[in-house]
């Protein structure tokens, strides 16, 4: 047996690159500092994630989208430049300011706290950087090209867009709907590799088509199945 790297049976490290997760933040406090157009999109970002934004910002410098989602209260906003306090109960932190000397402030508290924080134009000063970001529904398929290129890593994502279905989302939809419903017919923990191998199987052998246009009573029809082990048609599911 040789030990060469590339002989190993096991995948390659490869370093360097970032750990791309899906940061759960609903109902987390994020405060952005700032109000600018970079805010604006950095806003948009973590209210699509359900978090509770509050923006520190003088009202002057509010661009036009953050000034809509203030006056929506859409956001929380606080009429003047930042001040150290606005970090308490803040569970992220984005800093999108024409100060470097006043963004490097922000950064040292974050530390200091160990709050993770993003500050737009440093990268050295980030705990996470953003991607680009394709959503449809359920679906977010995000690109990062790890700081190299930002306006590459949009292009990157339309192309990527490009080629999904239209209908994508809608049938993720559905399957995350058949897999609730699933769990009810077999709730038991020991089911689990049944469940999973089932579940793989619809999603492998119905076309997308086929899991849109599912109804609430093909779910039903479908998971008669379960029980057996066998995956249906369509065709036999709405004869159940
Ligand atoms: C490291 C990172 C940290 C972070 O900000 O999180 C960062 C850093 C910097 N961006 C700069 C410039 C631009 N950024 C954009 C756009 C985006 N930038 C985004 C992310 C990131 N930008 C992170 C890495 C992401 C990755 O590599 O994949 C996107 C993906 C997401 C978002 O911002 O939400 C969003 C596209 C969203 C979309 O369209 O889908 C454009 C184009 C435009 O505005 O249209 C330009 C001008 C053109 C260009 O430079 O490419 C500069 C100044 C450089 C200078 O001064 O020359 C720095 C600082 C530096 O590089 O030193
Ligand atoms: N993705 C990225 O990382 C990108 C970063 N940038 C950089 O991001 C920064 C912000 O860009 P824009 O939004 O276009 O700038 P902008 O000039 O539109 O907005 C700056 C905002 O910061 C506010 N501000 C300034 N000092 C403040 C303080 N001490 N406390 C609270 N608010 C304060 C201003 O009132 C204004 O609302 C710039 O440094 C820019 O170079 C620009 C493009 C892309």
């Amino acid at each position: 047996m040789s030990s060469h790297p590339t002989m190993s049976k096991f995948p390659e490290v490869q370093g360097g690159g970032s750990l791309i997760l899906a940061w759960q933040i609903k109902d987390k406090h994020v405060l952005v500092v700032g109000g600018g157009e970079v805010a604006a999109g950095r806003i948009l970002n973590v209210l699509n994630a359900d978090a509770r934004v509050t923006v520190v910002c003088p009202a002057s410098g509010l661009n036009e989208e953050v000034a809509f989602r203030v006056s929506e209260k859409q956001v929380a906003h606080i009429d003047r430049n930042f001040e150290p306090h606005d970090l308490d109960g803040a569970d992220m932190v984005m800093c999108a300011i024409d100060d470097p000397e006043a963004s490097s402030e922000v950064w040292k508290l974050c530390k200091e706290r160990r709050i993770a924080a993003n500050i737009a134009d440093v990268p050295p000063e980030c705990d996470f950087y953003f991607g680009s970001v394709h959503r449809d529904g359920p679906l977010q398929v995000m690109v990062s090209t790890n700081g190299n290129g930002p306006k590459l890593a949009s292009i990157v994502r339309k192309k990527i867009a490009e080629t999904l279905p239209s209908n994508m989302g809608a049938a993720i939809e559905n399957v995350g709907r058949l897999r609730k419903k699933l769990r009810e017919v077999a709730p038991n923990p020991e089911q689990g590799p049944k469940r999973m191998k089932w579940m793989s199987g619809v999603c492998e052998q119905w076309s997308l088509e086929e899991l849109v246009s599912m109804t609430e009573k093909d779910m039903d029809g479908v998971l008669s199945f379960y029980e057996s082990g066998k995956v249906p048609t369509i065709q036999e599911a709405r004869a159940e």
